[in-house]
Protein backbone atom coordinates (compact mmCIF):
# COMPACT_ATOMS: atom_id res chain seq x y z
CA UNK A 1 0.00 0.00 0.00
CA UNK A 2 1.55 3.37 -1.05
CA UNK A 3 0.09 6.70 0.72
CA UNK A 4 1.07 10.15 -0.51
CA UNK A 5 -0.19 12.75 1.19
CA UNK A 6 -0.21 16.07 0.05
CA UNK A 7 3.18 16.51 -1.10
CA UNK A 8 4.73 20.00 -2.20
CA UNK A 9 7.83 20.33 -4.25
CA UNK A 10 9.74 23.34 -5.75
CA UNK A 11 12.92 23.82 -7.94
CA UNK A 12 15.16 26.65 -8.21
CA UNK A 13 15.65 26.59 -11.98
CA UNK A 14 17.87 29.31 -13.52
CA UNK A 15 16.77 31.05 -16.95
CA UNK A 16 18.12 32.49 -19.74
CA UNK A 17 21.45 34.56 -18.93
CA UNK A 18 24.71 34.41 -21.14
CA UNK A 19 28.39 34.15 -20.78
CA UNK A 20 28.72 37.78 -19.00
CA UNK A 21 25.41 37.66 -17.02
CA UNK A 22 23.41 35.42 -14.57
CA UNK A 23 20.24 34.61 -15.77
CA UNK A 24 17.18 35.19 -13.57
CA UNK A 25 16.59 32.62 -10.63
CA UNK A 26 12.90 31.43 -10.65
CA UNK A 27 10.73 29.13 -8.85
CA UNK A 28 9.13 25.78 -10.16
CA UNK A 29 6.11 24.90 -8.31
CA UNK A 30 6.39 21.08 -9.58
CA UNK A 31 4.13 19.67 -6.83
CA UNK A 32 2.00 21.88 -5.09
CA UNK A 33 -0.63 19.25 -3.70
CA UNK A 34 -0.93 15.40 -4.68
CA UNK A 35 -2.36 13.02 -2.92
CA UNK A 36 -2.35 9.55 -3.70
CA UNK A 37 -3.64 6.19 -1.67
CA UNK A 38 -2.92 3.06 -3.65
CA UNK A 39 -4.24 -0.38 -2.10
CA UNK A 40 -3.13 -3.73 -2.63
CA UNK A 41 -4.34 -5.80 -5.40
CA UNK A 42 -5.31 -2.71 -7.26
CA UNK A 43 -3.63 -0.64 -10.22
CA UNK A 44 -3.81 3.27 -9.35
CA UNK A 45 -2.97 5.41 -12.53
CA UNK A 46 -1.49 9.05 -11.77
CA UNK A 47 -3.23 10.86 -15.18
CA UNK A 48 -1.30 13.89 -15.99
CA UNK A 49 -0.44 16.10 -18.90
CA UNK A 50 2.81 17.01 -19.94
CA UNK A 51 4.51 18.68 -16.73
CA UNK A 52 1.71 18.04 -14.54
CA UNK A 53 3.94 16.76 -11.77
CA UNK A 54 4.02 12.92 -12.00
CA UNK A 55 7.56 12.15 -12.04
CA UNK A 56 8.43 14.56 -9.48
CA UNK A 57 5.66 12.83 -7.46
CA UNK A 58 6.97 9.09 -7.97
CA UNK A 59 10.72 10.69 -7.75
CA UNK A 60 9.66 12.01 -4.14
CA UNK A 61 8.21 8.36 -3.89
CA UNK A 62 11.17 6.59 -4.64
CA UNK A 63 13.40 8.91 -2.34
CA UNK A 64 15.54 10.42 -4.93
CA UNK A 65 14.50 13.81 -2.60
CA UNK A 66 12.29 14.62 -0.41
CA UNK A 67 9.07 16.78 -0.60
CA UNK A 68 9.03 19.98 1.26
CA UNK A 69 6.00 19.00 2.58
CA UNK A 70 3.79 16.67 2.67
CA UNK A 71 4.01 12.75 3.91
CA UNK A 72 5.04 9.73 2.03
CA UNK A 73 4.73 6.02 3.13
CA UNK A 74 5.22 2.87 1.78
CA UNK A 75 3.01 -0.23 3.92
CA UNK A 76 3.46 2.06 6.65
CA UNK A 77 6.51 2.93 6.59
CA UNK A 78 7.55 6.35 6.35
CA UNK A 79 9.86 7.37 3.17
CA UNK A 80 11.39 10.36 5.16
CA UNK A 81 12.22 7.89 8.39
CA UNK A 82 13.32 4.51 6.87
CA UNK A 83 13.90 5.34 3.36
CA UNK A 84 16.02 2.08 2.86
CA UNK A 85 13.19 0.00 3.97
CA UNK A 86 10.30 2.24 2.38
CA UNK A 87 12.54 1.39 -1.04
CA UNK A 88 13.11 -2.28 -0.83
CA UNK A 89 8.95 -2.95 -0.53
CA UNK A 90 9.17 -0.86 -4.23
CA UNK A 91 10.08 -2.22 -7.23
CA UNK A 92 10.02 0.87 -9.74
CA UNK A 93 10.87 0.80 -13.37
CA UNK A 94 11.50 4.59 -14.19
CA UNK A 95 12.17 6.65 -17.43
CA UNK A 96 15.61 5.61 -17.48
CA UNK A 97 16.05 2.06 -17.99
CA UNK A 98 19.94 1.64 -17.49
CA UNK A 99 20.28 -1.65 -18.21
CA UNK A 100 24.63 -2.98 -17.79
CA UNK A 101 25.18 -3.80 -21.57
CA UNK A 102 27.42 -5.69 -21.26
CA UNK A 103 25.58 -7.82 -19.13
CA UNK A 104 22.85 -10.47 -20.21
CA UNK A 105 19.09 -9.84 -19.54
CA UNK A 106 19.75 -12.39 -17.03
CA UNK A 107 22.91 -10.96 -15.80
CA UNK A 108 21.07 -7.87 -14.84
CA UNK A 109 18.09 -9.05 -13.50
CA UNK A 110 20.61 -11.86 -10.81
CA UNK A 111 22.95 -8.52 -10.40
CA UNK A 112 20.01 -6.80 -8.91
CA UNK A 113 18.61 -9.71 -6.63
CA UNK A 114 22.28 -9.76 -5.41
CA UNK A 115 21.81 -6.08 -4.37
CA UNK A 116 18.58 -6.95 -2.65
CA UNK A 117 20.27 -9.92 -0.86
CA UNK A 118 19.18 -12.92 -2.96
CA UNK A 119 21.43 -16.00 -3.43
CA UNK A 120 22.60 -16.62 -6.48
CA UNK A 121 20.09 -19.63 -7.11
CA UNK A 122 17.44 -17.78 -6.22
CA UNK A 123 17.88 -14.21 -8.33
CA UNK A 124 18.55 -16.99 -10.91
CA UNK A 125 15.26 -18.92 -10.34
CA UNK A 126 13.79 -16.16 -10.34
CA UNK A 127 15.20 -14.27 -13.33
CA UNK A 128 13.40 -17.54 -14.95
CA UNK A 129 10.17 -17.09 -13.67
CA UNK A 130 9.93 -13.35 -14.34
CA UNK A 131 11.20 -14.17 -18.41
CA UNK A 132 8.42 -16.38 -18.38
CA UNK A 133 5.45 -13.91 -17.23
CA UNK A 134 7.44 -11.31 -19.25
CA UNK A 135 7.64 -13.06 -22.26
CA UNK A 136 11.42 -12.14 -22.89
CA UNK A 137 13.13 -16.07 -22.60
CA UNK A 138 14.19 -15.46 -25.99
CA UNK A 139 16.44 -12.72 -25.09
CA UNK A 140 17.08 -13.85 -21.41
CA UNK A 141 20.84 -14.81 -22.43
CA UNK A 142 21.53 -12.24 -24.64
CA UNK A 143 23.70 -9.08 -23.47
CA UNK A 144 21.48 -6.08 -22.95
CA UNK A 145 23.55 -3.98 -25.57
CA UNK A 146 21.38 -4.12 -29.21
CA UNK A 147 18.07 -4.53 -27.28
CA UNK A 148 14.99 -2.98 -28.41
CA UNK A 149 13.01 -0.69 -26.59
CA UNK A 150 10.75 -2.91 -25.72
CA UNK A 151 13.07 -5.68 -24.82
CA UNK A 152 15.20 -3.09 -22.51
CA UNK A 153 11.75 -2.20 -20.73
CA UNK A 154 10.98 -6.07 -20.30
CA UNK A 155 14.68 -6.46 -18.57
CA UNK A 156 14.25 -3.27 -16.56
CA UNK A 157 11.05 -4.59 -15.30
CA UNK A 158 12.07 -8.10 -14.68
CA UNK A 159 14.98 -6.18 -12.41
CA UNK A 160 12.45 -4.06 -10.56
CA UNK A 161 10.58 -7.33 -9.42
CA UNK A 162 13.37 -9.73 -8.98
CA UNK A 163 12.51 -9.40 -4.74
CA UNK A 164 9.03 -9.54 -5.48
CA UNK A 165 8.07 -6.45 -4.16
CA UNK A 166 4.55 -5.68 -2.83
CA UNK A 167 4.73 -2.68 -4.63
CA UNK A 168 5.42 -1.67 -7.91
CA UNK A 169 5.85 1.54 -9.32
CA UNK A 170 6.22 2.47 -13.02
CA UNK A 171 6.88 5.58 -14.41
CA UNK A 172 5.10 6.26 -18.05
CA UNK A 173 6.04 1.98 -18.79
CA UNK A 174 4.67 1.81 -22.37
CA UNK A 175 6.50 5.13 -23.80
CA UNK A 176 8.37 3.85 -26.72
CA UNK A 177 6.61 0.30 -26.64
CA UNK A 178 4.79 -0.70 -30.07
CA UNK A 179 1.05 -2.12 -29.70
CA UNK A 180 2.48 -6.05 -29.11
CA UNK A 181 4.56 -5.03 -26.03
CA UNK A 182 2.00 -2.64 -25.07
CA UNK A 183 -0.16 -5.46 -24.35
CA UNK A 184 2.67 -7.96 -23.07
CA UNK A 185 2.83 -5.26 -20.43
CA UNK A 186 -0.81 -4.90 -19.54
CA UNK A 187 -1.65 -8.57 -19.49
CA UNK A 188 1.83 -9.06 -16.91
CA UNK A 189 0.62 -5.89 -15.01
CA UNK A 190 -3.02 -7.71 -14.59
CA UNK A 191 -1.69 -10.74 -13.07
CA UNK A 192 0.58 -9.09 -10.91
CA UNK A 193 -2.40 -7.30 -9.55
CA UNK A 194 -3.98 -10.36 -9.04
CA UNK A 195 -4.50 -12.55 -5.66
CA UNK A 196 -2.52 -15.45 -8.17
CA UNK A 197 -0.25 -12.50 -8.98
CA UNK A 198 0.43 -11.77 -5.48
CA UNK A 199 -1.68 -9.11 -5.47
CA UNK A 200 0.81 -5.62 -5.60
CA UNK A 201 0.25 -2.39 -5.12
CA UNK A 202 1.09 -1.13 -8.50
CA UNK A 203 1.14 2.51 -9.52
CA UNK A 204 1.96 4.22 -12.40
CA UNK A 205 2.45 7.56 -14.11
CA UNK A 206 0.84 8.18 -17.71
CA UNK A 207 -0.59 10.91 -19.96
CA UNK A 208 -2.53 8.19 -22.32
CA UNK A 209 -6.48 7.97 -21.46
CA UNK A 210 -6.79 4.76 -23.12
CA UNK A 211 -3.95 2.88 -20.36
CA UNK A 212 -5.94 4.31 -17.79
CA UNK A 213 -9.51 3.39 -19.10
CA UNK A 214 -7.87 -0.78 -20.01
CA UNK A 215 -6.23 -0.79 -16.81
CA UNK A 216 -6.74 1.24 -14.08
CA UNK A 217 -8.87 0.68 -10.72
CA UNK A 218 -8.18 4.34 -9.29
CA UNK A 219 -7.37 7.16 -11.39
CA UNK A 220 -5.40 10.38 -9.76
CA UNK A 221 -6.08 12.93 -12.29
CA UNK A 222 -2.87 15.40 -11.78
CA UNK A 223 -3.02 18.90 -13.10
CA UNK A 224 -0.62 21.67 -12.99
CA UNK A 225 1.20 19.80 -9.93
CA UNK A 226 -2.05 19.23 -7.90
CA UNK A 227 -4.24 16.22 -7.68
CA UNK A 228 -7.41 17.44 -8.43
CA UNK A 229 -9.88 14.50 -8.87
CA UNK A 230 -9.96 10.74 -8.30
CA UNK A 231 -12.02 7.77 -8.43
CA UNK A 232 -12.90 5.21 -11.09
CA UNK A 233 -13.03 5.59 -14.79
CA UNK A 234 -17.12 5.47 -14.18
CA UNK A 235 -16.51 7.46 -11.30
CA UNK A 236 -14.94 10.13 -13.46
CA UNK A 237 -17.37 9.97 -16.45
CA UNK A 238 -20.00 10.37 -13.92
CA UNK A 239 -18.41 13.58 -12.06
CA UNK A 240 -17.78 15.13 -14.92
CA UNK A 241 -20.95 14.81 -16.76
CA UNK A 242 -19.32 13.09 -20.20
CA UNK A 243 -19.54 9.74 -22.08
CA UNK A 244 -15.80 10.02 -23.31
CA UNK A 245 -12.90 9.61 -20.94
CA UNK A 246 -10.77 12.12 -22.83
CA UNK A 247 -13.39 14.96 -22.67
CA UNK A 248 -13.88 13.98 -18.91
CA UNK A 249 -10.14 14.25 -18.15
CA UNK A 250 -9.63 17.40 -20.08
CA UNK A 251 -12.82 18.75 -17.75
CA UNK A 252 -11.09 17.89 -14.39
CA UNK A 253 -7.87 18.39 -15.67
CA UNK A 254 -8.41 22.30 -17.00
CA UNK A 255 -12.09 23.67 -15.77
CA UNK A 256 -10.84 27.33 -16.40
CA UNK A 257 -10.23 26.61 -20.43
CA UNK A 258 -13.23 24.65 -20.67
CA UNK A 259 -15.70 27.14 -19.20
CA UNK A 260 -13.44 30.01 -21.40
N1 LIG B 1 14.94 19.43 -11.23
C1 LIG B 1 14.09 20.31 -11.69
N2 LIG B 1 14.39 21.62 -11.76
C2 LIG B 1 13.51 22.54 -12.20
N3 LIG B 1 12.26 22.23 -12.62
C3 LIG B 1 11.89 20.94 -12.59
C4 LIG B 1 12.77 19.92 -12.13
N4 LIG B 1 12.11 18.72 -12.21
C5 LIG B 1 10.89 19.00 -12.69
N5 LIG B 1 10.75 20.32 -12.93
C6 LIG B 1 9.56 21.02 -13.45
O1 LIG B 1 8.46 20.61 -12.68
C7 LIG B 1 7.29 20.46 -13.50
C8 LIG B 1 6.73 19.06 -13.35
O2 LIG B 1 7.62 18.15 -13.99
P1 LIG B 1 7.38 16.56 -14.00
O3 LIG B 1 8.52 15.96 -14.74
O4 LIG B 1 7.12 16.11 -12.63
O5 LIG B 1 6.03 16.45 -14.86
P2 LIG B 1 5.36 15.19 -15.54
O6 LIG B 1 3.91 15.23 -15.16
O7 LIG B 1 6.09 13.95 -15.20
O8 LIG B 1 5.51 15.53 -17.08
P3 LIG B 1 5.82 14.60 -18.37
O9 LIG B 1 4.55 13.85 -18.64
O10 LIG B 1 6.12 15.64 -19.41
O11 LIG B 1 7.00 13.74 -18.03
C9 LIG B 1 7.72 20.82 -14.91
O12 LIG B 1 7.39 22.17 -15.15
C10 LIG B 1 9.22 20.61 -14.88
O13 LIG B 1 9.87 21.43 -15.82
Amino acid sequence: MIDIQDVHKQFTAQSGGSLFKRGVKRTVHAVQGVTVRAGDGRITGLLGANGAGKTTTLRMLAGLFPPDSGHISVDGIAVKDAPLKAIARMGILGDAHGLYPRLSARENIIYFGRLQGMTPDAANARAEELARLLDMQAILDRRADGFSQGERMKTALARALVHDPANIVLDEPTNGLDVLATRALREALRWLKSPEGGAKCIVFSTHIMQEVEQLCDEVVVVSKGRSVARGSVPALLNQAGESRFEDAFVKLAFPEEVAA
